[in-house]
């Protein structure tokens, strides 16, 4: 595990933008998960606008960890959220975008994302592989749409997942950790005060970590990288690059 801290959300957005650039660069295809919430507005304005240039979008796949049981222009839907600051903005083809359908029904959904990532992905060790798997992380330490009260849904035997947030009680599709540990390489991208009591406790490893479904994003690769803020790093007690 790595962990980056950054002075700011810009200068996050920035390197993480670099990084994927480097990640992706001459790969025929790149198959990406994306996250949702807020933090990665900055980021994809960032990428969308200074670095799209530097990317062969004709080679990236964008795929969602988790979406929202929601229509694809609600304000809630984390594709409404990619379109606006990424997919709006950059030459990707329409065929590349593989969109959890948030407006089905969220049962059939998860098992109609579950057989496209088998279809779509490669295979490593028998499961679909992600190039890259991008998560935020909720001030509760929950990572796509794997909450704590649900952290069984961590270890599902399928790919996708029916979540409920466990405050609003709104339905979610969500991969689950066999996908997001088969992933090549994870990025976790966090940022804000707010989170840096649970981004101590997890990359600490603190009595009680394990209640955190982010604490359990351990890809078989070890490639695992933290791209923080201060903010979100300012309880961290360890050495950070
Ligand atoms: O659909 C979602 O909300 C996300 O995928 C979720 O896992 C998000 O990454 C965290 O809740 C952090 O959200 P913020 O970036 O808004 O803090």
């Amino acid at each position: 595990m790595e962990v980056k801290v950054y002075q700011n959300k810009v200068k996050v957005a920035k390197e993480f933008s670099k990084f994927l650039i480097e990640k992706s660069s001459n790969k025929k295809v790149f198959h990406i998960a994306l996250s949702g919430g807020s933090t990665p507005k900055i980021v994809f304005d960032v990428l969308a606008e200074e670095f799209s240039n530097d990317v062969d979008w004709s080679a990236i796949h964008l795929y969602w960890g988790d979406e929202r049981c929601v229509a694809p222009d609600d304000e809630e839907s984390n594709y409404r959220m990619t379109v606006e600051h990424l997919i709006s903005k950059v030459d990707i083809p329409e065929e590349n975008i593989h969109r959890i359908k948030g407006e089905n029904d969220p049962k059939l959904e998860a098992k109609r994302y579950d057989h496209l990532l088998e279809k779509e992905l490669p295979k490593e060790l028998g499961l679909p592989q992600f190039d890259l798997v991008l998560l935020g992380m909720g001030d509760d330490g929950h990572t796509a749409s794997i909450f704590p009260h649900e952290i069984n849904l961590w270890i599902s035997p399928d790919n996708c997942e029916v979540a409920i947030h466990p405050e609003s009680g709104q339905r979610r599709v969500s991969i689950t950790g066999r996908i997001i540990n088969n992933a090549k390489t994870v990025v976790f991208l966090v940022t804000g005060d707010s989170k840096s009591e649970k981004v101590r406790i997890i990359i600490e490893r603190e009595e009680g970590y394990l209640k955190y479904p982010a604490s359990h994003v351990s890809p078989k690769t070890k490639d695992l990288i933290w791209f923080l803020d201060a903010a979100a790093a300012q309880q961290l007690t360890i050495d950070q690059s």
